[in-house]
């Protein structure tokens, strides 16, 4: 399995594929874990040929550090995507091939969903996110495409970047992955010392108990219960914790009547800024 470097052989390679065949895309950006073997899995199983996309996408970076440190395995992603299916087409594109040289976002009304939570603390994070998922999207012309809901927030940025584009692509959520004490997979997780790795399970604990607090008071209280907890815990920094009305991803304060509620945690630990999220009820 030998990774596609450039669109140009890329488009060469989905050219020979007959059209009736149906075509997944996996995004990703590399450094890949059982939460991206999951969604992998899941294009397989769903579509005739699959490629899988490994970009570090700079455009989608606010901090460079976050971007130099990020963690590139190719040869080990490589061994990975072949254990799941042989005939995968993986596409690992260099940063001036795909942007020409100008690393440049558009800019997107996501209508108020690119203002909070991710949105707010990484400005211009999701122009850069819908800037290559556009790009990949047009390029490949995916008849699915397959996002985790460890990104929630991102996975409801795509589905609107696919309405406001017109894009006709079948936008696929798949569940949280987690370690075995809960912490949700993801690959800034490797940068982790060992120790808080282990000790990071406490974000995913605390989601649990405010899922069970949940029941009983309201979302004011929950928010400052849960600032209080990481406040006491010197090994995490609390960035945000919101309660939101999952249709609208808007955070609220209040219950309201026949709501669904998820609520959204982003966390500093090492410096390493890790993100989870709950169904509430
Ligand atoms: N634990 C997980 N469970 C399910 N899906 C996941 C998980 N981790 C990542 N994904 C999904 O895989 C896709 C690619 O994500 P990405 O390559 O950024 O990995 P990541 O682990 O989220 O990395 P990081 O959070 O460190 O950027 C995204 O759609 C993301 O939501
Ligand atoms: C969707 C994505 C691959 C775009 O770079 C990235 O944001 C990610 O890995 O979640
Ligand atoms: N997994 C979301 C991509 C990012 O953190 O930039």
């Amino acid at each position: 399995m030998v990774p596609i470097k450039t669109k140009k052989e890329l488009l060469k390679k989905l050219n020979n594929i007959n059209k009736s065949n149906s075509l997944g895309l996996v995004p990703t950006m590399g450094a890949l874990h059982l939460g991206h073997a999951s969604l992998i899995k899941r294009a397989v199983a769903e579509n005739d040929f699959v490629v899988v996309s490994i970009f570090v996408n700079p455009t989608q970076f606010n901090n460079q550090e976050d971007l130099l440190k990020y963690p590139k395995t190719l040869t080990e992603d490589i061994d990975l995507i072949k254990k799941i299916a042989s005939d995968i087409i993986v596409f690992a594109p260099t940063v001036a091939d795909i942007y020409n040289n100008t690393t440049e976002s558009n800019t997107y009304a996501f209508n108020g969903l690119e203002k909070v939570m991710e949105g707010a603390f990484r400005p211009g994070h999701f122009n850069g996110v819908g800037t290559i998922v556009e790009a990949l999207f047009r390029l490949i012309e995916p008849e699915r495409a397959y996002f985790g809901e460890k990104d929630f927030q991102q996975l409801r940025i795509i589905q609107k970047l696919t309405e406001i584009q017109r894009l006709p692509v079948q936008i696929v959520g798949c569940p949280i992955v987690r370690e075995p004490h809960g912490l949700a997979m993801s690959s800034r997780n490797e940068r982790l010392d060992p120790k808080v790795r282990k000790k990071a399970s406490f974000i995913y604990d605390t989601l649990l108990s405010a899922k069970q607090k949940f029941g009983m008071d309201n979302a004011f209280k929950i928010k400052e219960w849960v600032t209080q907890e990481f406040n006491e815990n010197t090994d995490f920094e609390l960035e945000y914790f919101e309660i939101t009305d999952v249709a609208t991803l808007t955070p609220i304060q209040q219950k309201i009547e026949n709501t669904k509620y998820r609520a959204f945690i982003a966390v500093f630990a090492d410096n390493i800024r890790l993100i989870d999220n709950i169904a509430l009820n």
